[in-house]
């Protein structure tokens, strides 16, 4: 498969929504495949929260040779958001004005000012129309945040398990991860392993968000009804705990649950159903009838007031993080949608 990984840098003052700047920033992105002659072939995939800019290693069974977006077919770009662990400016790169790492001094950033990041380097890219976006859960955050900022850029739009605001409960799960973070003694020091113990039981927190009660019966059983300790729910959630610490850091954790609370695309536009109003793109909403994150009804919403939308739900056992398991279903709904010119005029799932 064709793949480059690029850097873009920008130079200049990047002025941020809540008032402070970023004085330059660079961002890691992966392409795959090629623009056609037409420049009708692009597909911007937005990640979630701890995703890369590589869209074929963490969505693999939509993304990759013979995939529903397939490099022989698509021009594919994925950028790693500002203030992510993969690449892009984070509070681990070197602040010019110190000379040192941000750390915890990285400024506030939103979704907004994420978006506004990919439009810098859209821009650069010299792309005019994108055929699709895609996200999921904060991917379909910024997806849909770019698509009220600058609607005529898209032809076809794809959230899944996403919202238009960022719920209380989200917000509270959030800022329970923080809480863990901030209890770590050591994530006051400045170095990269700062807090990983924190961030540890953090990723434990947000794991009982993207799953739920039928997930953890499911794959975690117990071994016997008769033990009283080493479950294996409780070994599940100290390896995943571990894992993560082994892939990301905690300042980069803290900063991206920050840009998901941010997340409203009504701020400043006339509230939330106006914003909503002015996307032009053909969009398709999808949501995973076992998340507990980002409930249906927050899709239904969606679906309800942006103007030219559909609504399908995805049945899951795995919760939110179904929109990174069910491939199946996402490519036949994908696929229905699209050969259906938007209508969706498809057997039920
Ligand atoms: C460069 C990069 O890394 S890019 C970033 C990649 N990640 C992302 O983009 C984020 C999106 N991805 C995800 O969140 C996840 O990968 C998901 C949701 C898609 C899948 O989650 P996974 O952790 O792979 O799956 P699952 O929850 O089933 O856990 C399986 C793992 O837990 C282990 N496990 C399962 N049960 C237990 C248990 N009882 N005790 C201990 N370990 C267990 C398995 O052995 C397996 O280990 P492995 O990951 O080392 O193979
Ligand atoms: N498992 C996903 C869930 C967030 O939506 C991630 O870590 O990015």
């Amino acid at each position: 498969m064709q793949a480059e990984q690029k850097i873009f840098k920008y130079p200049y003052a990047y002025s941020l929504e809540m008032g402070g700047e970023l004085p330059g920033f660079e961002l890691s992105y992966t392409t795959y495949g090629k623009i056609n002659a037409a420049e009708n072939n692009i597909v911007w995939i937005c990640h979630a929260l701890t995703g890369s800019s590589n869209a074929a290693d963490w969505w693999d069974g939509l993304v990759g040779d013979e995939k529903y977006f397939d490099p022989a077919k698509h021009f594919i770009v994925c950028v790693n958001v500002l203030g992510s662990a993969y690449g892009s400016t984070g509070p681990l790169s070197v602040n010019p004005k110190t000379q040192k790492p941000y750390y915890r001094d990285f400024p506030v950033i939103t979704v907004r000012d994420v978006v506004g990041a990919m439009e810098l380097l859209r821009q650069e890219l010299g792309i005019r129309k994108i055929k699709i976006c895609i996200g999921g859960s904060l991917g379909g955050q910024q997806a849909l945040e770019w698509a009220v900022e600058v609607p005529d850029l898209f032809e076809e739009l794809i959230l899944i398990a996403s919202n238009a605001l960022h719920s209380p409960w989200g917000i509270a799960f959030n800022e329970s991860q923080r809480m863990a973070i901030e209890a770590d003694p050591t994530f006051k020091d400045e170095h990269l392993e700062a807090g990983s113990m924190g961030m540890r039981a953090a990723r434990s927190i947000a794991l009982l968000s993207y799953r739920n009660y039928d997930t953890y019966n499911f794959t975690q059983a117990r071994d016997n009804p008769d033990q009283i300790d080493d479950f294996r729910a409780s070994s599940y959630q100290q390896y995943q705990g571990d894992k993560f610490v082994k892939r990301f850091n905690a300042y980069s954790y803290w900063v991206l649950s920050k840009i998901m609370d941010s997340h409203n695309v009504g701020r400043n536009r006339g509230g939330i159903v106006h914003a909503l109003g002015l996307v032009k793109a053909k969009t398709l909403v999808l949501g995973i009838k076992s998340d507990l994150l980002f409930p249906l009804s927050e899709q239904q919403f969606l679906a309800r007031h942006i103007p030219d939308a559909v609504f399908q739900e995805i049945d899951s056992l795995y919760g939110h993080d179904g929109f990174l398991i069910e491939y199946k279903q996402l490519t036949q709904v994908i696929r229905a949608w699209q050969e259906t010119n938007g209508q969706l005029q498809m057997a039920r799932m």
